[in-house]
This record gives C-alpha cells, structure tokens and sequence, in this order.
C-alpha cells in the first residue's frame, strides 16, 4: 500500500521536472518530486554542469598574466561555489513555497508501473501517482581505461571543478563540449593542457574551417591536441600520473599532475528498477519516448537527458512544456515543432551554431549561398576590437531561391546571443535581405550581418570539407 498518494510524481530535480512541479503545483495539483542528493537540489545545470563552468570559463578568461595562477583559481573556486549555493537555495525555495509541491530527500525506484519506492537512509515511503515523470539526467561515462580507475589523479567534470592545487599539467580526453570548455579554463588559469581525442580531427561536426580555427584559437591559449589518439594506461607515480598514448605513428608517455576524462555522458538509471515498471530503454541505456516523451507505458513520461535526446538544459526545458502540455493542456505540442535549436560551446570567444553547416547544405545537394567573413576582417563591427578578442569567424548560409537561413555559425564574442537571433529569424521565416539591412544598435555584434551578409556568394568547391 502506498503511504503517499499524488496526481504527479517527478524523479529528479532536473530542468524539465523542477519546471513542471512548479507550473503543476501552482494549478493546485498535487505533486511529489524525489532528489537522492542535498547539493543537487536544481538539478545538474546550476550545481556541476552550464552555471558553474560557465562562472570558472568567465573567472579564467579575466585572468592576467601577472595575477597569479593558484590564487585566482581558489577565488574563483570560491566565487563559483558560492554562486551555486545561492541557486541551490533559491530553487529549493520555489518550489517549497508551492503548498501542493511536497518534496522528498531520498532515492527513488520503481517497484510498478506507477508506484515508486523511495530511501533516504533507513526510511522508505511508497508512492504512487498517475502520471510519472523521469528526469533523472545522465552522469559521466567512463572508457575503459587501464589503470584509470584505480588512480588519484583522475577526475571527470564536476570533481576537477574541486582540483586542488590547480594542476600545472592537465591532460584531457575527449575533445567534445566538456573537453573543450575545460581546456580553455584551465589554460586561461594557468595550466599546461592537452587534449587526447580518437577523432581524426577536432570537432568533426563542424566545418573543416571552422574546427581549425577553434584549434588554432585554442594552440594560441597553449594547448595541445593529440589527435587520432587513444589513451591506453594510466600510472599514479609518487608526484605525478604518466599517461601512455597511442598515436598511429608512436606511443607517448606524458607525465601531468591530473587526467579529465571527458568522452561523453551515461544515463542515470542505475538503480531506477526500470524493468519494475516496464519502462523500456534503448541500446545505450537512456530511456525510450515517443514524440510526445511517453515512455512504453503510459502515463510515465521522460523529460531531459535521460530519454535520449541533445543533452542541453534548454532542450530539458522544452521537453517540460511538452509534458505540461499532455497533462494539462490540449496533449498537441510535440518534439516534432522543434525548429532551428542553437548550441553553443562556451569557448573564449563562444562558438555558436544554429541549423546547417556548410558541408551539411552542400551534402544535401539544394543551392546554397554562403556569406563567411573573420571576426578581425569586419570593419562594420567595431565591439570586439573594444571588448580586445577579434577571434573568429561568422559563417551564414542561405537559400538563393528563398532568401532564408538555412544555418549559421558564429564564433565571436557574444556568439551565445547572436545565434539566438539567426535562430528566432530561421523559424520566423525573415529573409537573409532583412538581416542585412536591419537598423542594429552600436556598436553591438548583431551589426555584423549588415556586413556579413552582403558578401553572400554560391558555395564552390569544397573549402571546409570534412
Ligand atoms: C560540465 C557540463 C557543462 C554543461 N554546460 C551546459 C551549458 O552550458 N548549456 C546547456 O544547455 N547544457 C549544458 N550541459 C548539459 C546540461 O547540464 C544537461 O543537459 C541538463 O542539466 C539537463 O539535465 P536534466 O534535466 O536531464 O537533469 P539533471 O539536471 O541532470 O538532474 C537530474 C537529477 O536527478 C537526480 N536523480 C538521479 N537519479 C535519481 C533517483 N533514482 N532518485 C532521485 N533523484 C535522482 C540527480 O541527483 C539530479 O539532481 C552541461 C553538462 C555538463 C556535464
Ligand atoms: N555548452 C554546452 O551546451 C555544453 C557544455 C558541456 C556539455 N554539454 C553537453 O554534455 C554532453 C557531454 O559532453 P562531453 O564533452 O562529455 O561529450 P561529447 O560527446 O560532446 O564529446 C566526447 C568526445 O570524447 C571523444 N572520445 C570518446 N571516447 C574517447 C576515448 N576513449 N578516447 C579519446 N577520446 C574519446 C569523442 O571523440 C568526442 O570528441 C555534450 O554532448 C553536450 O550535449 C553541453
């Protein structure tokens, strides 16, 4: 028999299910939400993940040469950590003022279709709900790495937030988001960094043109990259790891202070007793939606990381309003109304991206026009020379015969909010025409499409090919 009894049960303070307690309870339905960890309350994005990385890429990039490099990773640390507690404090705080929102410390599985066991030390309370929803996230995978589990030295992304000292030598692998975010921190606080990846080349989803000028970007800060590389052993030595290498040409052996590992997320089921509930998952482990995040049995919903999906907090938080809207709306949104989501990695300067790249439009054989131009070539955009970062590139592609946007990259400073913009043009069908002659403030970096965008020409052979 269950000891609660409510309208709908969230598992996970993630952004999707935080969301949805909120905006549920304060209809007045009745809601439980689970949290098996105290400094997790809001989930991964405010504790481990977007805001305190974000806040520790902001602190690194402030950092001059002359400061040194210990103290100000410990005040930045510090800053960091205090950030996080004052939204940790403020989430817990919005949704315990909601009188239907009850929440519970504790670990939740599944023991039905609709009924979960929760544990917080020796307690256990059951519940059941109508409706359950899954926004347990995902945690760091591990490769199998020798060696790798047994050594001190190793971190993965939210404990090397807590390196202490700052690491003189940093080597990573994976040269994805996390890697990336990373290596520029650390660089930027001081550390020597290297990034270890398998793939031939660095972010193989983005334009040959576009990844080079990241590299290059990044070899400037002073890193190095290893590609087409596998990290085979890892060896604790009294003051240091040796990391062995393996390239197609040789085996290195690079001795540094710490190892991130960086090679992609897993997703948080472990423990969940999924297969209680009949709750069906797919060949990587996250849980299966339909289009709607319905999971195989109904009335248990998925939301966020957990089913599959870009593993972004803003996705996580669309997925709510999809959920929001079958259990107390008209059921229609679904993830197919999804148009033109843009990512950004926060590099110094970010690299944004929204829709096509290059390669991409060509590979779909439609005509394209291409308007590409360097952060340091654009006369008609005088903020980065002001703001002293000329890193860069813009990148927009267009169709002759529609004049819309069928993609853009943008690797500049304040890249995060002007893909926002390309964004919101692409699904609200303005023209590459209005972009170019739209009247912008200044001196500001939207401007930079009044420029940009009067060089579009037909793409030609392939310069930025994979
Ligand atoms: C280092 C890093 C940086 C990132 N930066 C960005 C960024 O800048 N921008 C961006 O959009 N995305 C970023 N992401 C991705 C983003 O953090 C996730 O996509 C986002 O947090 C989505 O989370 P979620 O809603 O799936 O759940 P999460 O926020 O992961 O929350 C899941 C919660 O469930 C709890 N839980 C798990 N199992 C149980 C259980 N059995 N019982 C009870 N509770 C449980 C966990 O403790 C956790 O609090 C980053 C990720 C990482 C790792
Ligand atoms: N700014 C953001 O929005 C942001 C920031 C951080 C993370 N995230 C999210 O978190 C997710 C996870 O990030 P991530 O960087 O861990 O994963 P990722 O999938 O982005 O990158 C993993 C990288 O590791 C490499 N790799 C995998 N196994 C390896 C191995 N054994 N040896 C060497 N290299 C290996 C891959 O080639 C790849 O480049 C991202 O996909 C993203 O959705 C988003």
């Amino acid at each position: 028999m269950a000891d609660i009894e409510v309208e709908v049960l969230v598992i996970g303070w993630g952004k999707g299910g935080k969301t949805l307690a909120g905006a549920l309870g304060r209809q007045g339905r009745t809601i439980a939400l689970v949290e098996q960890s105290e400094s997790m309350y809001g989930g991964g994005c405010i504790n481990i993940a977007c805001v305190p990385t974000k806040d520790l890429v902001h602190s690194a990039a402030e950092r001059r040469p002359g400061d040194d490099p210990q103290t100000w990773f410990t005040d930045a640390v510090a800053g960091r950590d205090d950030l996080t507690a004052r939204l940790r404090a403020r989430n817990h705080a919005m949704l315990a003022d909601v009188d239907a929102v009850t929440l519970i410390d504790g670990r939740a599985r599944f023991v039905g279709p609709h009924e979960v066991e929760v544990t917080a030390g020796s307690d256990l309370l059951h519940i059941r709900a109508g409706s359950i929803v899954i926004n347990t996230g995902t945690v760091p995978a591990t490769p199998a790495i020798a060696g790798a589990s047994e050594s001190a030295r190793v971190y993965d992304s939210t404990t090397i937030q807590h390196v202490e000292p700052l690491p003189e030598r940093l080597l990573i692998v994976g040269g994805g988001y996390v890697g990336l975010e990373f290596a520029g921190m650390f660089a930027h606080f001081g550390s020597q960094v290297t990034v270890v990846d398998h793939g031939e080349r660095l972010m193989r989803h983005e334009d040959r043109d576009v990844a080079d000028t990241v590299q290059a970007l990044l070899e400037e800060s002073g890193v190095e990259f290893v590609l087409d590389a596998d990290v085979e052993r890892i060896e604790d030595e009294p003051d240091a790891a040796t990391v062995v290498v393996a390239t197609a040409d040789d085996i290195r052996r690079l001795t540094v202070d710490a190892v991130l590992v960086a090679t992609g997320r897993k997703p948080t089921t472990d423990g969940l007793d999924l297969e209680a509930a009949g709750i069906a998952v797919d060949d990587r482990g996250f849980v299966v939606v339909d289009d709607r995040l319905q999971t195989s049995v109904p009335g248990v919903f998925a939301v966020g990381d957990i089913n599959g999906g870009p593993q972004f907090t803003y996705i996580s938080l669309d997925d709510h309003r999809i959920v929001l809207d079958q259990l107390a709306g008209n059921g229609q949104r679904s993830r197919a109304d999804r148009v033109a989501v843009p990512s950004t990695v926060f590099l110094t300067p970010p690299l944004a991206r929204v829709g096509m790249n290059e390669t991409q439009a060509r590979e779909s054989g439609r005509d394209v026009l291409v308007a590409s131009k360097r952060i340091a070539d654009i006369a008609a955009m005088p903020r980065p020379k002001i703001v002293g970062d000329t890193h860069g590139l813009i990148k927009v592609l267009v169709d002759p015969h529609t004049d819309l946007i069928l993609g853009a990259t943008v690797f500049s400073i304040d890249a995060q909010e002007v893909i926002n913009l390309l964004a919101l043009a692409m699904r609200a069908g303005v023209t590459a025409t209005n972009l170019r002659d739209g009247i912008w403030t200044h001196p500001s970096s939207t401007e930079a499409l009044n420029e940009v965008l009067a060089g579009l020409r037909p793409t030609a052979v392939a310069p930025s090919a994979p």
